[in-house]
């Protein structure tokens, strides 16, 4: 399906919008949930990522197809290698089977797991007999994806003796670690996260709880954007939200303040309003480690404003759902700037044009779709292959329709 996508008739928009449950909070607790039924999940994300990981829950022998759901592959292998009994395929999409998963099969055959590969060495699709593991002690890298950490972890508290983990060099996305221990606290289970080692303390059991699932942050990104490409007095309310966020992605609040966006935060909701114009041509350096998913949602606003931009920490978006890096390249070049990256960081310059009718191509990559289609307030653009936002925000276009955003297929 190909997008056409124009700016609504005022700049000055006001309306609210209710957000699906973060995917991350989500396929965590659907873990956790298959670990202890006694945990009730509400606010859980429709995103295609959370079903895949729902369906792939109850499988116990067989093929596994996870799609593009990062989450799912990495949570899943940690899930069955210690399920003693079930037997299973793991596998995804084409671009699944080019995203390593080295890292974590080691670390799981190194607590005693059955995994063998099925193509290639280092990358789905695996196969997994589930085992009993006993041993509790594993050290793994911790510069490439935090998804390996937190799968670990995940199962940690259902192994007989709990798990310590020690994690090697510098620490990536290190919120999305600190999420999963939230949410094993909140469970009951025991954990500490000291210098580089984390321990999990073993539960059989837990008591009958109903976890409630924030709003997905990263979703929120592109409303954000749009409130900065808009006039002043524009405001956007979106829920349900918390001050006291376990998403990284909630730095938004912070960093969009450079943008001219303020957020009043009253009860469970979020106003997000602008409140101060740009200067064209300023200059931005942002590091973002800990908040790679609103790397290219970062981008195109300062594209968008005519900002200058330098984001750095940007390592792990070459191994993503496409390489992020290229594809930002790309995009951004066919609208008529000036990118560079290398395979951490960008640098965009201050644009004075945005090329009119462009077509944004996607690869696959829901983000790439949401992040360039507020652009649409400077200059009418086309998204191709727009169905990609259901990986995380399938509602994401009849959203921005209440927006009164022109969408017309084509
Ligand atoms: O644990 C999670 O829920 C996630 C961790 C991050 O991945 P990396 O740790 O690979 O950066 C993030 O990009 C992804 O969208 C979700
Ligand atoms: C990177 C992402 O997801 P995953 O790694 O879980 O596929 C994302 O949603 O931006």
């Amino acid at each position: 399906m190909r997008l056409h996508l124009s700016a609504p008739a005022s700049h000055k928009i006001r309306t609210s919008i209710k957000i699906t449950g973060s995917k991350s909070e989500s396929n965590r607790l659907l873990l956790l949930q298959a670990l202890y039924p006694n945990i009730e999940i509400s606010n859980i994300s429709n995103s295609d990522d959370a079903q895949v990981m729902q369906q792939g829950l109850e499988i116990s022998h067989g093929e596994v197809d996870i799609h593009h759901a990062g989450t799912a592959m990495r949570f899943l292998t940690s899930y069955f290698s210690s399920q003693k009994g079930k037997e299973v395929v793991l596998t995804g999409s084409q671009r699944m089977t080019e995203r390593p998963i080295k890292v974590l099969v080691e670390a799981l055959q190194s607590l005693g797991a059955d995994i063998s590969y099925v193509k290639n060495e280092g990358y789905p699709p695996i196969k997994i007999k589930g085992k009993t593991l006993e041993k509790y002690k594993v050290s793994l890298p911790a510069d490439i994806s935090s998804q390996y950490i937190s799968a670990l972890l995940l199962t940690a508290p259902s192994l007989k003796n709990g798990l310590e983990l020690e994690l090697i060099g510098k620490i990536t996305s290190v919120p999305y670690i600190k999420m999963t221990l939230a949410l094993l606290s909140q469970a009951g289970i025991e954990n500490s996260f000291e210098g580089n080692t984390i321990v999990v303390k073993p539960k059989t059991v837990v008591p009958k709880m109903n976890m409630v699932v924030e709003s997905d942050w990263s979703s929120a990104s592109y409303f954000y954007s749009i409130v900065a490409l808009c006039e002043v007095g524009t405001e956007i309310t979106l829920s349900a939200y918390k001050k006291n966020s376990l998403q990284g992605d909630s730095v938004l609040a912070e960093i969009y303040t450079q943008f001219g966006v303020e957020t009043l935060f009253d009860g469970h909701e979020i106003c997000l309003k602008k409140n101060k114009e740009i200067v064209k041509g300023s200059s931005i350096t942002l590091d973002l480690a800990n908040a790679p998913d609103i790397a290219q949602t970062i981008a195109v606003t300062c594209f968008g404003l005519g900002m200058a931009c330098h984001l750095e920490g940007l390592h792990t978006l070459k191994i993503k759902e496409t390489d992020r890096l290229e594809a930002l390249k790309t995009e951004l070049s066919k609208l008529g700037t000036s990118i560079e990256v290398t395979d951490k960081s960008l640098t965009l310059k201050a644009s004075h044009e945005i090329r009119k009718d462009v077509a944004i191509d996607t690869y696959n990559d829901h983000r790439m779709a949401m992040a360039f289609a507020p652009l649409a307030l400077k200059q009418d653009l086309f998204i191709n292959d727009a169905e990609v936002v259901s990986k995380s925000y399938p509602d994401f276009w009849k959203d921005l329709k209440k927006l009164l955003f022109g969408i017309k297929e084509s």
